[in-house]
């Protein structure tokens, strides 16, 4: 059997890999991405020990599947990555599906698990499919590879009934699994573990507001190590607004901007559906449609280049910050840290500087340097509070899906 562990976080516009040993913890051997797949031309980028190549790709890679294959082909090429030349190197493939309905944990690939996968890709085409995708690529071309699958709803399974339950008819709700499930709990379950870790308490004990924002954002409320509630919902739309995402709105509202809101959408496949509605709520809106760029780096600047961006920019604010006071109350003012993670959570000081100022009142001060500073690369969890303070933690952390799933894997089979 192989050594190896190939991490897949396949995106709508990008796959990451990393590869890992099978140590416990896991050791990352090497690092590569596809980007720009719905943007040509794709990058590929990539990185081992001291080699590191960004190259812009001639291939045409039309869908994440073709991106997945480039990238093993160009690892199981590379003289220099020797660890893994060829399928026999690789014990397990560990793969994120972002819904994973029912399930409470990581399942390995049978027939019957990837039939009831499918299934669920209809309640979540948009999130589901390029992951799946790949499964089923793995499946037939990498057939002596165990594939496993690591759910981003898994962690929230502990949310209360009256958390999870939408106010609608309960029978069509069950008939159709229609409740919140809420994601990116991949990411909180690194972060719960590495934060309990660095203030020294055992995770069944610590509580946290914790914030995994990038280019798709939520916060997680989570009590003794476990999530009690998460902004996130049936799909992973609602709560904050994200790059194209439109978070929380009135859900009338679709009806009003277009009576085309049930049909389906012209970037609908053969493979697969999605509405119209979902199409904007999705993919046009978000701070994109305010400002024109995905890239927040450009909208969490001191100086804004446009009204539209501080616009974006104070909507962000007020959104995390109306779930900072939300989460601080169900937590019953029992909050050992606020935690920053995701990629803007993790690079934006201005935000996290604007969001703990608002919330001093609950007792939260940051050090100006320590934020400014944010974490060193080796550095997973930074504390960023004022040395003064008694109040709660203000902590960064550097969240890491790969290797969590390459690190849930390890747990599961030892
Ligand atoms: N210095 C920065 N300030 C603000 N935002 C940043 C900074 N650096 C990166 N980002 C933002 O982080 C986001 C990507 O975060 P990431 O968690 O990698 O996203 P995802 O996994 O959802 O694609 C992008 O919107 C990017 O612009
Ligand atoms: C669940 C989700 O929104 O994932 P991402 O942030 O990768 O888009
Ligand atoms: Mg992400």
């Amino acid at each position: 059997m192989g050594k190896y562990i190939l991490a897949v976080n396949a995106g709508s516009s990008s796959v990451k890999v990393t590869f890992y040993t099978c140590d416990n913890p896991p050791r990352a051997i090497a690092d590569a991405q596809v980007s720009g797949i719905t943007a040509p031309p794709p990058t590929f980028k990539y990185q081992h020990g001291e080699t590191k190549v960004k190259e812009e790709l001639k291939d045409k890679l039309n869908t994440p599947q073709d991106a997945f294959k480039y990238i093993v082909e160009r690892c199981f090429k590379d003289s220099e990555l020797s660890e893994v030349a060829s399928e026999r190197d690789v014990a397990y493939i560990c793969h994120r599906i972002v819904h994973g309905g029912e399930y409470h944990e990581a399942v390995e690939i049978n027939d019957d698990t990837l039939h009831h996968l499918e299934k669920l890709e209809d309640l979540a085409p948009l999130h589901n499919f390029s992951a799946l995708e790949i499964v089923r690529f793995c499946k037939k071309e990498l057939p002596s590879v165990k594939s496993i699958t690591c759910f981003d709803s898994a962690f929230h399974q502990t949310l209360p009934d009256y958390v999870k339950t939408y106010p609608i008819n309960q029978q069509i709700a069950k008939a159709n699994g229609l409740r919140k499930y809420g994601f990116h709990g991949i990411s909180y379950s690194f972060i719960v573990r590495s934060v309990a870790q660095f203030l020294g308490k055992p995770q069944e004990q610590t509580n946290i507001i914790a914030m995994h924002i990038g280019s798709g954002a939520s916060m997680c409320a989570i009590k003794e190590g476990k999530s009690v509630d998460t902004t996130m919902g049936l799909t992973p739309l609602s709560g904050l607004p994200g790059a194209t995402r439109s978070g929380d709105i009135d859900p009338s509202l679709v009806f009003h901007y277009t009576s085309e809101a049930g049909k389906l959408s012209p970037a609908s496949t053969k493979e697969m559906h999605i509405s119209t509605a979902e199409e904007i709520l999705n993919k046009q809106s978000g701070w994109k449609a305010l400002t024109g760029t995905t890239d927040f780096a450009q909208i969490a600047v001191d100086k804004f280049p446009s009204e539209a961006h501080k616009l974006a920019f104070d909507i962000v604010i007020d959104r995390m910050l109306g779930y900072i006071g939300n989460y601080y109350l169900k937590l019953g003012g029992k909050v050992d840290a606020l935690v920053f993670a995701g990629g803007i959570g993790e690079k934006s000081a201005l935000l996290r500087r604007t969001l703990v100022e608002k919330s001093q009142c609950l007792g939260f001060a940051i050090d100006a340097k320590a934020n400014e500073d944010g974490p060193r690369d080796d550095e997973v969890v930074k504390d960023i509070s004022q040395s003064s303070s008694q109040g709660p933690r203000v902590v960064v952390c550097q969240t890491n899906e790969q290797f969590e799933m390459a690190y849930t894997t390890i747990q599961s089979r030892s």
